[in-house]
């Protein structure tokens, strides 16, 4: 799927999968595509929820965020966090947050959303899963 398709599929109320090859980008660019798009933003009415994205072990969580942080020209632990066991970066508007699944089970149950590999979702308007 390319950029537009998945922006076109979020329109769509029921979840979504991405499907692509190894590397392809799909934890780290969807997230910015989101994100590009006004999503994970507190000034946004709409799209306010927090972007959030699941690996299943730590050190990924912590590459991808810092490339994420990177690639968008953002501040790792400001507008683009993480969070694994015993270390978590998070700033009051962060509007991407990494974190492992773990940490989805036990911290963000409530708020947030599973899948096994990695997942996005847009709460309080509306909830939004996003396999890939
Ligand atoms: N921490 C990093 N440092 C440098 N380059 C990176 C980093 N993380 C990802 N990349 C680059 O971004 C590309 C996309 O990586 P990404 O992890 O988004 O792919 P993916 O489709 O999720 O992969 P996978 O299927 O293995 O999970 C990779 O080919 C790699 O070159």
């Amino acid at each position: 799927m390319m950029e537009q398709e998945i922006m076109e599929a979020l329109n769509d109320p029921s979840n979504i999968i991405i499907c692509g090859g190894t590397r392809c980008g799909k934890t780290t660019q969807v997230p910015q595509f989101l994100y590009e798009t006004g999503y994970g933003s507190s000034k946004s009415h709409v799209h306010s929820g927090i972007i959030g994205v699941t690996q299943p072990r730590r050190v990924a969580v912590l590459a991808t965020a810092k490339r994420v942080a990177y690639e968008l020209g953002l501040h790792l632990g400001k507008q683009v966090g993480f969070q694994v066991r015993y270390d978590k970066m998070i700033g009051d508007n962060c509007s991407i947050k990494f974190m492992t699944d773990g940490i989805l089970l036990r911290v963000q149950v409530v708020m947030f959303y599973i899948t096994i590999f990695f997942s996005l979702v847009h709460f309080r308007s509306s909830i939004k899963f996003i396999v890939v």
